[in-house]
């Protein structure tokens, strides 16, 4: 089954073309790194299919059935992301945050108070629970939002730059908790810089290259295909 399906996307600022024609699918399962030079496009990708970002045209669905434009809170419900800065809101604890993701995404309360826990001991940001983002570090608000993200059982994870701003515990933990989900199903696309940190749990590439796809496939054949385009 196709998790997401992205065709003909693109994505304009006034006259500036951000994306251009851009289609490709997630299977379930799959983990998907979105790769390319800085601002070749990728986090306008990420947050236009969050509907962050408004598109010219194009047609964004979700498992064959949940298309953005015409049930937009459905589709939502069914995607989790996790910015490359964290964006809290500076009136909410860490805690008031977890309850309001769980509430959006309509947890059970229990369920929700058990993945809080776990999550927040593998983070180590024990005693921060009632801490607002402006007593918290960088690294400390990066948590709080990944957490946010890993709380639901979602069908697909957007993560601009997973390892951002983590500790090598954190990385490690983090890893883990993604390798949990994608044995779950869970489909993922992430941006990186740094190929080999993911190249562990990335089974699919999507390189872009000034608003344009430029390659697409199995991870295994990225350095093939880069060497011989030269990119
Ligand atoms: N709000 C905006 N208004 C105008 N141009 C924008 C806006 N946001 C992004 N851009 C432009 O869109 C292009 C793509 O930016 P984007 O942030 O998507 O790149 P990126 O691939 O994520 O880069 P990086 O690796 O540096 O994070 C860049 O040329 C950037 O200047």
């Amino acid at each position: 089954m196709n998790i997401l399906d992205v065709d003909g996307l693109n994505v304009q600022i006034k006259s500036t073309k951000l994306l251009e024609n851009i289609s490709f699918t997630i299977k379930k399962g799959s983990v998907t790194a979105l790769v390319g030079h800085n601002g070749a496009g990728k986090s306008t990708l990420m947050k236009t299919i969050m509907g962050i970002q408004e598109k010219e045209s194009g047609e964004i669905i979700i498992r064959e059935k949940y298309n953005q434009d015409k049930n937009f809170l459905e589709y939502k419900q069914h995607i989790a992301f996790i910015p490359e800065e964290p964006l809290l809101m500076s009136e909410l604890t860490a805690m008031q945050h977890f309850q309001l993701y769980g509430k959006s995404y309509q947890m059970e309360e229990k369920e929700l108070i058990n993945r809080v826990e776990k999550y927040v001991k593998g983070f180590e940001l024990e005693g921060k629970l009632d801490e607002y983002p402006e007593s918290l570090s960088k690294g400390m608000r990066q948590k709080v939002q990944t957490i946010c993200a890993m709380l639901p059982d979602v069908p697909l994870l957007i993560i601009d730059e997973p390892f951002m701003g983590l500790d090598i515990y954190a990385v490690d933990y983090f890893e883990e908790i993604l390798k949990e989900k994608i044995v779950k199903g869970t489909s993922i696309i992430l941006t990186t810089h740094q190929l080999d940190r993911v190249k562990d749990i990335a089974d699919h590439f999507i390189m872009l290259q000034d608003g344009k796809l430029l390659h697409k496939g199995l991870i295994t054949e990225f350095e093939t295909i880069t060497r011989r385009s030269g990119k």
